[in-house]
């Protein structure tokens, strides 16, 4: 392999790379975990998920399918409750799974995630390096903060939850003055002055801020010379905002296609702000995809879950309302009344500030399912509560792939990251497609 790598450019952004003539962004990641076939089935027990090669097959599939990332979502300790119900989603560290992909794949780019509360900057720019060396350039980056305390993973001093984000600001700022400071230009053997690496190219990074101190260049050669596709998975209004400013996707959970639009709004409006274009940060929300056979089948789920909603909306369905969303207004209100007027602002904007993305669905359901006659708060709580934190597209893999497709031509989405679910296969070859059009 030659030390050279591609020279920067103005459109080296891989979100301008992924536009073509002026059409929107449009990407798709997948997510492969060991849930994703139903390891009761003698089927899904022969792919052992401990099976790295069950990892690299369905890469593989992913590639063929016209998927642009496989991305390894990655949790500090452990779930407990979660491995007595399956396989465990954490089987690879995520970096040298992806290392082992890109060897087997050649288009598709492998997305590990780093967690910015317990990795340190250089450490973590420097493996990236090296997955972007190793890949030829298809490293891309999932930043997330982590839902769990540091104490499970040794870590002493805690950032407290309202420093995260200035935290990870900081440390994405080092890392990418790191990802700067050896530019591929220096990777330019010179026989007649014998210098391998032009040393003085590499320039020192000094940093001394709230959370890291840095001295020095970053010690291994990108391949590329911009930083990677960074996606930051988020919820909140401060999160957003960061996102905004530092990456170039956003993973959130937006169950309902009004959500999905209100946040995309809200998010490039943030990024307006922040001195960017508007569409230069994606939204790719989260989506389970559950493919049946014939719409028949699909209807009949439906029905059913529909059907169990119903039985559900009585007092424990309120009440699991109330303690899921205290913001909502529900006070002195039973299961039969009539939803209240003020149950949520109105404004879409008012409700992410103050609760995040997590409350968006609920301003949706209340706008639309909400204000149909003879509506009652059971009936309302039943459905918020049947939600799921991401999409779910049941149906069949025709239908699914109209549906994903509608929720981006109707501006709610830039793309997809489709996770867990099962009939991966079926994701590759026929949803998908479909949504592209090539089927
Ligand atoms: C859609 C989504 C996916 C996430 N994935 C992970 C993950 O894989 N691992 C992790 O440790 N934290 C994950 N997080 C947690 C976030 O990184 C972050 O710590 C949390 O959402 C709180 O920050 P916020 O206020 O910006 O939402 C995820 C959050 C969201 C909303």
């Amino acid at each position: 392999m030659s030390t050279s790598s591609p020279t920067s450019s103005p459109d080296s952004s891989p979100v301008a790379g992924r536009r073509t003539g002026g059409a929107p962004i449009l990407l798709l990641n997948a997510q492969y975990l060991p849930t994703s076939k139903d390891w009761r089935t003698a089927d899904g027990r022969a792919d052992s998920p401990f099976h790295l090669g069950t990892f690299v097959r369905e890469a593989q599939r992913a590639e063929a399918a016209g998927f642009d990332a496989l991305f390894q979502a990655d949790f500090s300790g452990v779930n407990r409750a979660a491995l007595r119900s399956g396989p465990p989603l954490q089987l690879f560290e995520s970096f040298q799974a992806a290392a082992v992909i890109a060897g087997a794949t050649s288009r598709i780019k492998v997305m590990p995630t780093v967690s910015t509360m317990y990795a340190h900057p250089s450490a973590f720019a420097r493996s990236l390096a090296s997955l972007d060396r190793l890949s030829e350039g298809r490293a891309w980056i999932n930043v997330v903060s982590s839902f769990r305390p540091g104490t499970a993973i040794g870590v002493k001093r805690e950032v407290s939850r309202s420093q995260h984000h200035a935290q990870a600001e900081e440390f994405l700022k080092v890392a990418k003055e790191l990802w700067a400071s050896w530019p591929p230009e220096a990777n330019t053997p010179d026989p007649v002055t014998g210098h391998y690496i032009r040393e003085g190219l590499i320039k020192d990074v000094q940093h001394q801020g709230e959370f890291y101190r840095q001295s020095g260049p970053i010690d291994m050669a990108p391949y590329s010379a911009a930083f990677p596709f960074t996606l930051q998975a988020t919820s909140s209004l401060t999160g957003v905002r960061l996102a905004a400013r530092t990456a170039d996707g956003v993973f959130a959970g937006t169950p309902t296609l009004g959500a999905a639009k209100e946040l995309r709004r809200i998010l490039r409006r943030e990024a307006v702000a922040a001195g960017r274009p508007a569409d230069s940060v994606a939204l790719l929300p989260g989506s389970y995809i559950h493919v049946v056979g014939t719409r028949e089948e699909a209807e009949l789920l439906l029905s059913a879950e529909r059907a169990r909603t119903q039985v559900f909306g009585g007092q424990l369905a309120v009440e699991q309302l109330r303690a899921r969303y205290p913001g909502l207004r529900l006070d002195g209100v039973g299961p039969a009344d009539r939803i209240p007027a003020d149950l949520i602002s109105e404004d879409p904007d008012k409700v992410f500030e103050e609760f995040g993305s997590r409350y968006l669905p609920l301003w949706d359901l209340a706008r639309t399912e909400g204000r149909k006659p003879g509506r009652t708060v059971g009936e309302f709580a039943a459905e918020v509560i049947s939600l799921s934190e991401h999409a779910r597209f049941i149906g069949t893999a025709e239908q699914i792939g109209d549906e994903l497709r509608r929720w981006y031509d109707e501006g709610g989405v830039d793309g997809f990251q489709t996770i867990l679910g099962n009939e991966f296969e079926a994701l590759c070859e026929r949803v998908i497609p479909r949504f592209l059009g090539k089927s």
